[in-house]
């Protein structure tokens, strides 16, 4: 749905994208993750056609997005700062993006209406809060029925429950129609439960693109206990990390977790148990050799 090959921009002498590659598969919740300045908004600036490249190409739907209308019907923005027209209610808002957008979905719009039970639709978006404001764009974007949701930090200042409640809509919309979500945030976590593929910015770059399964297949965390010392690994044992504590070994093992848990059943320990490692952790250990500070990145 989006590719983004080697996307150059400068702002004045400082090269805020340094050679940017994306790419976001139809029907997929792609996160990009990376700490302040990385150029998360600076990429989806480009990508939603506000911002136009120095080099590099973009294209949604196999279309260039820079000046093509036909390219940014596909899909709904939430910038990270709102743009409104200030004096406008939602109701008024609804009917200017009923007019832009084709595919505008009244019964949605009305159907989903309890979710934002906090707003009330005949307020001017001047009057309202950040928060408020933002729920107010998601209710929106939503109903706009969009191929693909392009997200700068949706959630950001929302209260708990609003957060989880506007993902909630987010996952069921893709449930129901396959719709792409692209959606940027400073933290893992925050994404961990909701995305399938992630990708990690950091000075103007894509460091690290990969899908959810291709992490959780490829790095494992094992605890394991034996009798007396631990025996000696195979060398192609690809031990990443280990800590003990007494006889119970702790270990970050690369490779699928089921071959790696049968490999320690037979060096006979006493017990053995795979344990689930958060998208984090994962990144740390497959990171951890590299020669910048990975928890710098994602902490
Ligand atoms: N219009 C601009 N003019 C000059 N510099 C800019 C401009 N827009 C962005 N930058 C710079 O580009 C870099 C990337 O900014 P960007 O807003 O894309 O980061 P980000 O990853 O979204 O950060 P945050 O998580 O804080 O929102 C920053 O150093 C910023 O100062």
């Amino acid at each position: 749905m989006i590719r983004v090959n080697n996307v150059v921009k400068t702002f004045g002498d400082f090269r805020a994208l340094d050679g940017v590659n994306l790419h976001v598969r139809d029907g997929a919740i792609y996160g990009l993750v990376g700490p302040n300045g990385a150029g998360k908004s600076t990429i989806i600036r480009h990508i939603t056609g506000i911002y136009k490249p120095d080099a590099g190409n973009i294209e949604i739907a196999g279309m260039p997005v820079y000046e093509n209308p036909q390219a940014k019907a596909r899909f709904a923005y939430i910038p990270d700062d709102l743009f409104y027209f200030q004096q406008a209610d939602v109701m008024e808002m609804k009917r200017f993006y009923k007019g832009i957008y084709k595919t505008f979905d009244e019964d949605l719009f009305f159907r989903i209406r309890d979710a934002f039970s906090n707003i009330d639709p005949k307020m001017t978006i001047r009057r309202m809060s950040k928060g408020m404001q933002k729920q107010a764009a998601f209710w929106l974007a939503i109903s706009c029925r969009p191929e693909l949701m392009i997200l700068d930090e949706p959630v950001d200042g929302l209260d708990p429950v609003m957060r989880r409640q506007i993902w909630s809509i987010i996952m069921s919309d893709v449930a129901e129609h396959g719709t792409t979500v692209l959606v940027s945030s400073h933290n893992l976590r925050e994404l961990e439960d909701v995305c399938d593929h992630v990708g990690i910015m950091h000075h103007g770059k894509v460091m690290l693109e990969r899908s959810l399964s291709e992490l959780q297949g490829s790095v494992c965390k094992i605890q394991v206990a034996y009798q007396e010392r631990m025996p000696k690994l195979p060398a192609d044992f690809e031990v990443l990390h280990m800590s003990s504590t007494g006889r119970v070994y702790t270990m970050i093992v690369k490779g699928n977790p089921k071959e790696a848990k049968l490999r320690l059943e037979q060096t006979s320990p006493m017990l053995i148990d795979v344990l689930p490692l958060t998208l984090e952790e994962i990144f740390i250990y497959e990171l951890g050799g590299a020669d910048y500070a990975v928890k710098d990145i994602l902490l």
